[in-house]
């Protein structure tokens, strides 16, 4: 991947619509990625990227696995090379992937996710989104099957980054953009007619700026789309882990339903409900040949699967979805 193509992709897509007022700042927010992911790392990421099949035409094809379709244009040989190639990006968490026949089983059914989620989207068709924390993309990929018209992903994740454009550089006019910056980097645009986080929130030191900043995105009439680990409790109930919790070190929060309610309506969300709870599986989240390391089994407690090794409640995710005026 040449280290401009992905910006210039992206400055080209959001000329003639509100975001070109941002270019100069974007320029400025995306210039030091590069230079800001270890070297090591970047060489290898962009060397493996050059190293998949060389294929035209190719077809992207949206179900419960996101796939390329090359019609069948890699030989066995090419496969296992590919495969090899692909598995420099491990771990590969979010998907499923499809690439040119080859399953990429990730960590995480993503699908799973989605279903949940789907149901209660305002229609995105014509839309305008934003994903906050895609990972490897894979709800992007299902937001541009919804018929959404322009789709952005924000993660600082370098990992994440590549492994979406190991997908995305053999579409090169879907407008669908990956930006590797975090939400507190990118400038109110008020702009979204969607705002995704799924899998977010908990990893914030301070949620409520970090709901400002998703509300910030959003434009008047637009949805929010919060996903994020619950604890039972009423209104005044929140968990903050004493140290990991399921093994996450970077996990701050875990509101009730209520209070994170509270938290949505005091930052000037309308119409908030909460409209799925789900406790995660350990078939939804497990280790694969593509995540070979441990996974949620070995975070629970193995006499108790309700509660965490550090004896915490297990996770349990919620949607919730709100508006602004
Ligand atoms: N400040 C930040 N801004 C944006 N993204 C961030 C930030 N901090 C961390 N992330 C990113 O948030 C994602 C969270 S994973 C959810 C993936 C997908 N959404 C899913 O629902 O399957 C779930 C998990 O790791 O528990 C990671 O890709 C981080 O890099």
């Amino acid at each position: 991947m040449q280290s401009m193509s992905w910006r210039s992709a992206f400055y080209n897509s959001i000329v003639n619509t509100k975001l070109e007022l941002y270019i100069a700042e974007f320029a400025i927010i995306l210039k030091d990625f590069e230079a800001s992911v270890p070297a090591k790392d970047l060489n290898r990421w962009q060397r493996q990227l050059g190293q998949l099949p060389k294929v035209e035409n190719i077809e992207l094809i949206v179900g419960d696995s996101v796939s390329l379709n090359a019609n069948n244009a890699l030989t066995a040989g090419d496969i296992a090379k590919t495969i090899s190639v692909l598995k420099n990006f491990m771990p590969w968490r979010k998907g499923p992937f499809n690439f040119m026949s080859i399953n990429i089983d990730t960590e995480w059914r993503s699908d799973w996710k989605w279903n949940r989620v789907l149901p209660h989207l305002q229609n995105l068709a014509g839309k305008k989104v934003l994903d906050v924390g895609c990972g490897s993309g894979y709800h992007l990929f299902r937001m541009h099957d919804a018929q959404a018209s322009q789709i952005i992903g924000v993660d600082p994740t370098a990992l994440f980054f590549f492994q979406f454009h190991c997908f995305k550089q053999y579409l090169p006019s879907l407008n669908v953009h990956y930006l590797p910056i975090g939400i507190e980097a990118m400038p109110t645009t008020n702009y979204f007619d969607t705002v995704f986080s799924m899998g977010v929130l908990y990893h914030r030191q301070d949620p409520i700026k970090f709901l400002r900043e998703l509300k910030d995105q959003l434009c008047s009439g637009g949805q929010l789309v919060l996903e994020t680990l619950v604890i039972d409790g009423d209104e005044n109930t929140v968990l903050m882990p004493k140290g990991r919790y399921a093994q996450m070190r970077n996990v701050w929060f875990l509101p009730s339903v209520d209070a994170l309610i509270i938290w949505l309506q005091r930052v000037g969300f309308k119409n908030v409900k909460c409209v799925d709870i789900d406790c995660t599986s350990i078939e939804e989240q497990r280790a694969t040949p593509w995540m070979e390391t441990h996974s949620l089994i070995d975070f629970l407690d193995s006499e108790n699967m309700t509660k965490t090794i550090e004896g915490y409640p297990a996770p349990k995710r919620a949607v919730l979805t709100a508006s602004v005026s």
